[in-house]
């Protein structure tokens, strides 16, 4: 059984939490509209905390960071369970990568949210092999705001949902950049190799 801890309530107790979930393919803007968000409630004077799981280090350490280099402070943790304990009184919670945590997220944003808070949560909807990518079905069920982004694909300039792997590996996860990753449309994504 989980015991739920003691979470600090977002600061102004007549405010409703919610969930907002940003999804798409790699190289489709999610981190670039999750740091636009967060700067934004950081402009309102808001209360942001900033959480990625500890194993995306592919760019540095703590930053959150877009392909086009946009960077904002965040926590690595390396559960799900830890942003309850460190989100404390904050108005909103903001969090990339998020289909790299365990399931537990899913109950963890429902909390969050629960106790007031604005949760944004960025990641990618589909793996390399185009299957939805757990947790981020459950995520976009419970949300109420998703926004789902596209890329270009690299083959024809449509708009892409999808990620192509450049290489035969079929690891679930796999870090990597433009140097293992392109975009694709639906059609280009599954031509033959
Ligand atoms: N195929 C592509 N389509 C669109 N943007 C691309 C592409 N490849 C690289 N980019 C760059 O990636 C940026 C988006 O980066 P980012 O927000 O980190 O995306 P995501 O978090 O979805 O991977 C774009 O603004 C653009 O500069
Ligand atoms: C499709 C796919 C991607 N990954 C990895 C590759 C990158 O390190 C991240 C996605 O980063 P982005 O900010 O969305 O560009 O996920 C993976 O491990 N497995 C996959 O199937
Ligand atoms: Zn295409």
């Amino acid at each position: 059984m989980f015991i739920e801890p003691s979470i600090g309530k977002s600061r102004n107790p007549d405010r409703r939490g919610h969930i907002e979930v940003i999804c798409g393919s790699m190289f489709s803007g999610k981190t670039e509209e999750l740091i636009r968000r967060l700067n934004r409630a950081l402009i309102a004077r808001q209360k942001v905390e900033i959480f990625k799981p500890s194993i995306d280090k592919r760019y540095h350490d703590f930053d959150v960071v877009s392909h086009n280099e946009n960077a904002i402070r965040s926590t690595p943790v390396n559960f799900a369970d830890d942003i309850i304990l460190l989100a404390g009184d904050c108005d909103v919670v903001g969090i990339d990568e998020v289909q790299f945590f365990d399931q537990r997220i899913v109950e963890v944003a429902d909390i969050l949210a629960n106790a007031g808070k604005r949760v944004i949560l960025a990641g990618l909807d589909m793996d390399f092999a185009g299957k939805p990518f757990e947790p981020m079905p459950q995520l976009l069920a419970i949300a109420e705001y998703v926004t789902k982004v596209h890329a270009i694909c690299m083959k024809c300039g449509n708009l892409a949902s999808y990620s192509y792997r450049l290489t035969a590996a079929q690891d679930k996860v796999l870090l990597g950049e433009k140097d293992s990753y392109e975009a694709r449309c639906r059609k280009c994504f599954h031509e033959p190799r």
